[in-house]
């Protein structure tokens, strides 16, 4: 026997800064109250999520009173502010009992000039003042700098801003895709790139909108490129149409290293999550979401009829049970063929020939070209027509 290959991506190379107490806050429906950010700080955490990333205390009276009473709790993950790179913000997050302070500042010449209107030497000095005080004041925090915007900003104010940062000793930089543009080719070279101007220990985040639909490959091409931690939400949600989704994420991860994932998150619990905050925002989980959707494991053409009796792997790159959810098998449909019959005659005890079999095939075929038949319906089939 020789050893199992090493996974291509061991899941302990990266670990989850969860956004829906964050990036969730900014979604249309994510409007949440103090019981609700409860109900999903303690059900990431049951999770198993390494961080949980909650809004700036700057928003309001309400949300610093919900932060201090999140990181009362006495939860495994740890929790982490956005904050902007702002010394009264950075003051009033400090002593909210979270881990790490997020701090950002944009650096494309869109959020230069239309959001804060400063230079890249501008935010070179902001940001050392504000970090030079963390450390100096707050030694016990993390911190991690993310220049907004990322692929938007020229690559040498980039490198000048992230040679800085490291440069002050913090302990992560962050890239965002702000607006979703980036591609996984552009996501692997610049993670890349970053990686040579950093210091050895600083971690790389990444935080991928999902505009042009690259969200999860962006996360994923972000982590062969050596990132270690990825932003997401419960079900995407956050600005516009949300960041990288955790099932999704996680769906993507798991081929990789299925044992590192189940070891690392109580997986089974993922539709749990997307069932929460599906309620807390009152939209429906989309029927193709990945893994949870109402549709994610449904099987209706013969063809892979046939096969997934035998070995659900034939059509299924990760078996449902592990993310605690069932398969769907729709049998009497037009496009079903014979073995598939045949699989539910036995079901309920009844013996085709072949010929028959064929024939009672047929017959739901016919009988299902424009609407599949419920199972009640098919039962009467085949008890008829075996017979027949
Ligand atoms: C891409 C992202 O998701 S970034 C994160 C977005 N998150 C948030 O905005 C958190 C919620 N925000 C809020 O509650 C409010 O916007 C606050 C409390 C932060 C600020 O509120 P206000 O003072 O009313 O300012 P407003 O929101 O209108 O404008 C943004 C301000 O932040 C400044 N700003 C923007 N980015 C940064 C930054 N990275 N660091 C420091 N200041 C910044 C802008 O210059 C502007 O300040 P100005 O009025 O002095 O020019
Ligand atoms: O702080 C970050 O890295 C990300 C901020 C954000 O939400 C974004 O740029 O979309
Ligand atoms: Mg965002």
């Amino acid at each position: 026997m020789t050893d199992s290959p090493a996974p291509l991506i061991p899941a302990h190379s990266w670990a989850i800064i969860d956004s829906t107490l964050r990036e969730g806050e900014q979604f249309a429906r994510g409007n949440f109250k103090t019981g609700d950010k409860v109900e999903i700080a303690r059900a990431l955490d049951a999770f198993g999520v390494e961080f949980i990333e909650v809004t700036t205390p700057m928003v309001s009276a309400q949300t610093l009173s919900d932060i201090r009473l999140l990181t009362g709790l006495g939860l495994k993950a740890r929790f982490l502010t956005h904050v902007r790179c702002h010394m009264e913000d950075v003051q009033r997050a400090v002593d909210t009992g979270v881990h790490g302070l997020d701090l950002l500042f944009g650096t494309s010449s869109f959020l230069r000039e239309f959001s804060h209107g400063k230079s890249i030497a501008q935010i070179i000095d902001s940001a050392q003042s504000v970090i030079g005080w963390i450390k100096d004041n707050h030694p016990e925090l993390e911190i991690r700098f993310s220049a907004e915007d990322t692929f938007r900003s020229e690559e040498t104010d980039l490198m000048a801003v992230y040679r800085a940062v490291s440069d002050m000793g913090v302990h992560r930089v962050g890239l965002a895709d702000t607006v979703g543009v980036a591609t996984p080719r552009q996501v692997y070279t610049l993670v890349r790139e970053v990686r040579k101007v950093i210091h050895a220990e600083c971690g790389i985040e990444f935080h991928g909108h999902n505009d042009t639909g690259c969200a999860v490959s962006n996360a994923y091409e972000a982590v062969e490129a050596g990132a270690t931690h990825i932003d997401t939400t419960i079900l995407g949600i956050g600005e516009r149409n949300g960041i990288t989704p955790l099932g999704g994420f996680l769906a993507r991860m798991f081929t990789f290293d299925p044992m590192g994932l189940i070891d690392k998150y109580d997986l089974e619990l993922l539709p749990e999550l997307d069932r929460m905050v599906a309620r807390m925002v009152d939209l429906p989980i989309p029927w193709n979401n990945y893994l949870t959707g109402e549709f994610a494991y449904n099987h209706k053409a013969g063809m892979h009829l046939k096969a997934i009796y035998l070995n659900p792997g034939a059509y299924e790159a990760i078996p449902p049970g592990v993310f605690g959810v069932g398969r769907r098998i729709q049998a009497a449909s037009k496009v079903t063929g014979k073995h598939a019959i045949a699989y539910k005659a036995r079901e309920l005890g009844l013996h085709y020939g072949e010929d028959a079999l064929r024939r009672v095939t047929d017959h739901i075929k016919a009988l299902a070209e424009h609407n599949e038949l419920d199972d009640e319906h098919l039962e009467q089939v085949l008890r008829e027509w075996v017979s027949a």
